[in-house]
C-alpha cells in the first residue's frame, strides 16, 4: 500500500514553501485552503481596475537561501525587481527617501508566485478546515461542511497564528504558543483616477495616524496602466480602531488622508475598493522557525514564527518541512 500523503492546511507562501520542500524530497502532499486559489496575503484581487495587490506590496530577501530562491523565481519569470520613486512622510511632510534596497514583486501580479509554486500540486480550495484529529495511525481533517478528508500521515498547519491555534487542539502546547501571538489588522484601499496624478511619488512610507503606506500600482513591472491606481494601507492602530467601519467610510477616510498628503491636486475617483485583513501581521517577530510535535506528526508554520514578512513565511515553511523530514529519517 502506498504511504498516506501529508496534509498542508493553508496555501499561502508558508504552506507552498513547505509543499515544495517536501515534494522535492519525494513526499506526496495535499493542500487545503479556504480561499478560491493559493497565495493568502500574497494574492491579488481581480477588479475593474485590473488585478490589484492589496496585501503584500513587495518583499526583500536578506537570508541567503531565500535570495537564491528569489533568483530562481526571477529566472522563471515569476518576479521582478521594483524601484519606485520612494518617499517618506513625517508630520504631513513628504520628502524623497531613495535607498539601495532591492525590492521584489510578483509579475504581472503578486499572485504569480503562488500560481507558479503550486504547479500541479493537489489542492482543495474553498475548503475551510475546522477540525484536525488523529486516529491510531493517521490524521483526518474535517471541513466547514462536515466533510472528512484523509487519511494523512502528518499535518502541517500554515495559517495565521489565531487560526492555527484553533486547529492545534491535539497538541495543547503548540496551541498555547500560537494563541500567545496577537496579529494586527490592516485596512487596504485601492483608488483609481482616469488621468495620472501629477506627482513624482510612486511609493511612500507614511508615519501618520491613519496611513502607513501608499503605492502607485502602475509603477510596478507588468501592471495594467489604463488607470492611475493607488494602494493605501492603514496603520495597525488605525485599522484596529476602525475594524468595523463600513467600507465606504474607510475609503473616505484613507483617501482623504492621501489627498492631504500627496503633493498634487486629487481629482474625482473613478474606482475604489476596500479590503480588511483581519490577521495582517504579528504584533512582534519571533525566532521559532516553526512549531513541531514530532511524535504526533503535527507542525505549524507561518510568518508569525519568524519575521512577519514574506521572507519569514517562506523560511518558516522550509523549517516545518525540514523538521518533518528529519523525524521521518529517525
Ligand atoms: C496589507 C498587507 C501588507 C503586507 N505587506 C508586506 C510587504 O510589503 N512585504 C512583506 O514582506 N510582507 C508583507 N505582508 C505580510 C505577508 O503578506 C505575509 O507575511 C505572508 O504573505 C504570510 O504568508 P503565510 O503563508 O504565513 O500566511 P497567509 O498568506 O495568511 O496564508 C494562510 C492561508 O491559509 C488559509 N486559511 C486560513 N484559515 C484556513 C482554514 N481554517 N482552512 C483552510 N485554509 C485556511 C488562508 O486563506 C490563506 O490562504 C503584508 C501583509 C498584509 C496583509
Ligand atoms: N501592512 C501590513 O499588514 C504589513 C506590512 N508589512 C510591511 O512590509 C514591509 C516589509 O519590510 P522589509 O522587507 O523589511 O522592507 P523594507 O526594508 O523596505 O522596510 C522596512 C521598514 O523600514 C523603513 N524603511 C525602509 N526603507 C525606507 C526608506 N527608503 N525610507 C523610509 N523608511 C524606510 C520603513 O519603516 C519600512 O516599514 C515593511 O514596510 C512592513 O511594514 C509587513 C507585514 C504586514
Amino acid at each position: 500500500m502506498s504511504k498516506a500523503p501529508i496534509a498542508i492546511i493553508g496555501a499561502g507562501i508558508a504552506g507552498l514553501s513547505a509543499a515544495e520542500a517536501l515534494q522535492t524530497a519525494g513526499e506526496a502532499v495535499q493542500l487545503f485552503d479556504k480561499s478560491r486559489g493559493p497565495g493568502g496575503r500574497m494574492s491579488s484581487k481581480r477588479s475593474e481596475a485590473g488585478s490589484l495587490d492589496l496585501g503584500a506590496q513587495y518583499f526583500t530577501a536578506r537570508d541567503r537561501r531565500f535570495s537564491e530562491t528569489v533568483q530562481r523565481w526571477q529566472a522563471q519569470g515569476w518576479v521582478d525587481s521594483w524601484s519606485p520613486n520612494l518617499y517618506q512622510a513625517r508630520s504631513g511632510q513628504l520628502s524623497p527617501s531613495t535607498d539601495e534596497q532591492v525590492r521584489w514583486v510578483g509579475v504581472p501580479r503578486m499572485s504569480a508566485i503562488a500560481r507558479g509554486l503550486i504547479g500541479d500540486t493537489p489542492a482543495t480550495y474553498a475548503c475551510r478546515i475546522t477540525d484536525v484529529f488523529r486516529g491510531e495511525a493517521f490524521w483526518t481533517l474535517v471541513d466547514a461542511d462536515g466533510t472528512s478528508h484523509g487519511p494523512f500521515s502528518q499535518v502541517i498547519i500554515a495559517l495565521p497564528a489565531p487560526q492555527a491555534s484553533a486547529l492545534l487542539a491535539t497538541a495543547p502546547k503548540l496551541a498555547a504558543v500560537a494563541a500567545s501571538v496577537p496579529m494586527e489588522p490592516t485596512w487596504s484601499v485601492a483608488v483609481a483616477f482616469a488621468s495620472p496624478l501629477e506627482t513624482r511619488v510612486e511609493a511612500c512610507f507614511v508615519q501618520d495616524d491613519a496611513l502607513d503606506w501608499l503605492a502607485r500600482h502602475r509603477s510596478k513591472p507588468g501592471r495594467d496602466d489604463r488607470l492611475d491606481t493607488w494602494v493605501l494601507h492603514g496603520t495597525s492602530a488605525w485599522s484596529r480602531q476602525h475594524l468595523d467601519l463600513p467600507k465606504e467610510a474607510v475609503i473616505e477616510q484613507l483617501v482623504g488622508a492621501f489627498a492631504e498628503l500627496i503633493d498634487c491636486v486629487v481629482p474625482e475617483t473613478t474606482f475604489t475598493l476596500a479590503h480588511r485583513w483581519l490577521y495582517a501581521r504579528p504584533a512582534q517577530t519571533h525566532e521559532w522557525g516553526a512549531l513541531a510535535d514530532a511524535d504526533l506528526g503535527l507542525y505549524a508554520c507561518g510568518d508569525w514564527c519568524l519575521s512577519g514578512r514574506v521572507e519569514g513565511a517562506w523560511l518558516s515553511g522550509q523549517e516545518a518541512a525540514r523538521r518533518l523530514l528529519e523525524q521521518q529519517q529517525r
